[in-house]
């Protein structure tokens, strides 16, 4: 019998004092770390409970790489009978971070419950009081760890002298012991009993970038191609692609992303519309990869030299851009791994090589790698390549189908990668099952394409948007795209431009990482029959746009506003703070995400006072007018109705996307005309 390499079941570890179970963000027991960004305001949970009838508390906290306590954040219970209990942190910086949940025994809680319970129905009153003062001994006469304020040291004091004052009436001493303000105290400062601490799980902490960016996608060859008057293409360059850039940043954009821009085969060459019989001069898909020019380290002789793709990355980041490259690891049968290399692909019986599927769809012009015939020689090969577009300034990687390769590979390289480049990001283009978009997030990836493309009514984008800000929000990023260049849904072939006004709206206020691809200020929405994508798509030919008429449709000057108010907006830079609230109409859906502004100066808020709160109405009807009233969650917008104030107006809700101003109550009512505005987009505070 071979050596047992499995590992064994983690061995028991008792239960502890005060349970503390369940904890979130946990992935798989803790064998990969869940996910932050600097300054992410993460949703720590566990379930806290303990025997009998004692109050229990629990505290969650961070502990920064170098292994100290950072910070640590109190916790409340959530869903009061189901002992679960959430607390808030906030990692500041890079790198692999931990936390736990400490469960306690909460004295104070349990005294003023009882004591409170009763003092209303006159048992033992004066020797609760008696029992409080007890308490407060012990409160007052604590060495702490965390520094008390002068407020809260003098505040406890003259609980704990007032309670034993038997002279005043009892009444009195215990709404004193039981004020917001005791309890506040007692929040930051608590007396804690039987603590158990749970086990630290990781956290790794990327940069900002990872959780919050928008994306915009191109072709390089096509911006600046030329149709020549004899009927043939000069390809656009790296130069004249650069061109487009400053109108790239002026959106708003934070990130440009190439595909791929590599020498392309011939052999099996796609033609025009996906066709197997391209004409003289059909440039074939980039994603055919490799040629006798080279293969996934060289560059497309037609775009430029290395110097030149260097020019342009560094004409991208005078812009505030950074450059995210195709990963496409795949090959034309011109590539030079199909010769230097043949033990890496999958040879039939007949000689010949299988091309690649991604059911249904047939790619006839690449080869798949077999990644299992020598793993050592092909990892090796692909790890040198990304360290090498590394070295030429490339910062993020979209990786294609990364669902057709094993995930040991990707979690192998991932960790290589990171090792030595933690600003480097991955964006998984997997349009699969869950189990498998989740796992490649699980082991690694940055970002992931998301089903958001396909939700369209009320209904699926209020679940959707839930699930992907939920507990999922901590292992897999979302990236929201309303088209690229393989996706045309029909809701944007057939909404005009409104309807591309709306899912721009809905990708950029749903997700902190949105991107769009090129071509969507023009309103490109006629799909080649029978197909969800473009006709005479890009990739099968040169594109170049006329970005003149980008202005006069105004779908270009809502992608800069909607950036403009992602960047004013730190509400819509996190993840795990979304709010769905109810509408009347189901055409209209209704949204909100906050910061609190204790959270705010971790984002860059300068000098918050308030919470950052958006609200999102959208009407999803591109072709009609809607109304609706809304039915506001208040609580969740941090407002609280004043006494005595029923459905009149007591909060301000400003249009950022119109500049109009709003005076709303709790059921505002909506109107939006898809021909003037198709949402709201309002930030909401007090008068
Ligand atoms: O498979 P997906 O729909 O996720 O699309 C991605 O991968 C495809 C394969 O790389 C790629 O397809 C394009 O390139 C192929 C190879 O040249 C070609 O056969 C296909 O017709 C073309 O669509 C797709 O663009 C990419 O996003």
């Amino acid at each position: 019998m071979g050596a047992v390499t499995t590992p064994l079941p983690t061995p028991h570890v008792p239960i502890g004092r005060i349970p503390v179970l369940e904890l979130s963000p946990v992935v798989e027991g803790g064998r990969w770390p869940a996910k932050a960004a600097v300054g992410e305001v993460v949703p720590i949970e566990a379930t806290v409970f303990r025997e009998g009838h004692d109050a229990v508390n629990a505290t969650a906290v961070l502990f920064s790489p170098d292994g100290r306590v950072h910070s640590w954040s109190p916790m409340t219970d959530v869903a009061p009978g189901l002992d679960r209990f959430r607390g808030f942190l906030q990692p500041d910086a890079e790198g692999d971070w931990t936390f736990r949940v400490e469960a306690w025994s909460d004295p104070y809680a349990t005294w003023a419950r009882d004591a409170v319970i009763k003092a209303e129905a006159g048992q033992d009153v004066e020797l609760m009081l008696a029992e409080g003062a007890l308490l407060f001994e012990r409160i007052t006469a604590r060495k702490l760890q965390r520094r008390r304020t002068p407020e809260d040291a003098e505040l406890l004091d003259r609980v704990r002298r007032e309670l034993a004052d038997d002279s005043r009436p009892a009444g009195a001493r215990l709404a004193m012991a039981t004020t917001r303000a005791v309890k506040d105290a007692l929040t930051r400062i608590p007396l804690r009993e039987f603590t158990t601490p749970s086990a630290r799980y990781p956290l790794r902490v990327h940069r900002k970038l990872a959780l919050a960016g928008s994306w915009y996608e191109f072709f390089p060859r096509s911006e600046g191609a030329v149709h020549r008057p004899d009927g043939t293409w000069q390809s656009g360059t790296f130069a004249t692609a650069a061109k487009r850039l400053p109108a790239i940043a002026a959106m708003g954009f934070d990130v440009v992303y190439l595909t791929p821009i590599h020498p392309i085969g011939t052999t099996f060459r796609k033609g025009r519309n996906n066709t197997l019989t391209p004409q003289p001069g059909d440039p074939g898909s980039p994603y055919a990869i490799g040629s006798p020019d080279g293969g996934h380290d060289a560059i497309h002789p037609e775009l430029g030299t290395e110097e030149d793709f260097k020019k342009f990355v560094a004409t991208a980041r005078s812009n505030g851009l950074e450059v995210a490259l195709d990963l496409a690891l795949q090959c034309s049968p011109d590539h030079p791994w199909v010769t230097e290399h043949p033990e890496w692909f999958t040879v039939r019986a007949d000689g010949s090589i299988a091309y690649a599927e991604n059911p249904p769809k047939k790619y006839q012009d690449i080869y798949p790698l077999n990644f299992d015939r020598d793993p050592k020689g092909i990892y090796t090969e692909i790890l040198r390549i990304v360290r090498l577009w590394i070295d030429r300034g490339v910062t993020l990687f979209r990786v294609d189908n990364p669902h057709t390769k094993p995930l040991d590979f990707w979690e192998w390289l991932l960790a290589e990668v990171h090792a030595t480049n933690p600003e480097v990001i991955f964006l998984s283009e997997a349009f699969t099952r869950p189990a498998m978009m989740l796992t490649l997030a699980r082991i690694g990836f940055h970002q992931s394409y998301t089903y958001f493309t396909w939700r369209n009514t009320k209904e699926e984008i209020e679940e959707y948007f839930q699930e992907v800000s939920g507990p999922q929000g901590s292992v897999m990023r979302p990236s929201f795209w309303p088209t690229t260049h393989d996706i045309l849904p029909p809701y944007l072939q057939h909404g005009g431009v409104a309807g591309f006004a709306v899912r721009a709206v809905l990708a950029a206020t749903g997700s902190p990482t949105w991107g769009v691809y090129s071509g969507y200020e023009l309103v490109e929405n006629v799909p080649r029959p029978g197909v969800e994508e473009q006709i005479d798509n890009e990739k099968y030919e040169y594109k170049p746009r006329d970005w003149s008429q980008a202005e006069v449709i105004g779908i270009s000057t809502l992608l800069r506003r909607l950036n403009e108010i992602r960047r004013a907006h730190p509400a819509l830079q996190q993840l795990r703070n979304l709010t769905v609230h109810e509408t009347t109409n189901d055409q209209v859906v209704c949204y909100s995400r906050r910061v609190r502004a204790r959270h705010l100066p971790g984002t860059g808020h300068p000098g918050a006072s308030q919470d950052d709160v958006v609200l999102v109405v959208v009407n999803l009807d591109p072709w009609g007018t809607q109304e609706s009233t809304l039915l506001l969650d208040l609580e969740e917008l941090g407002l609280t109705r004043p006494e005595g104030v029923e459905d009149q107006p007591f909060f301000v809700a400003h249009d950022v996307l119109s500049g109009e101003t709003y005076r709303w109550g709790a059921h505002p009512y909506v109107r939006l005309d898809p021909r003037v505005q198709v949402a709201h987009i309002l930030r909401v505070g007090l008068a």
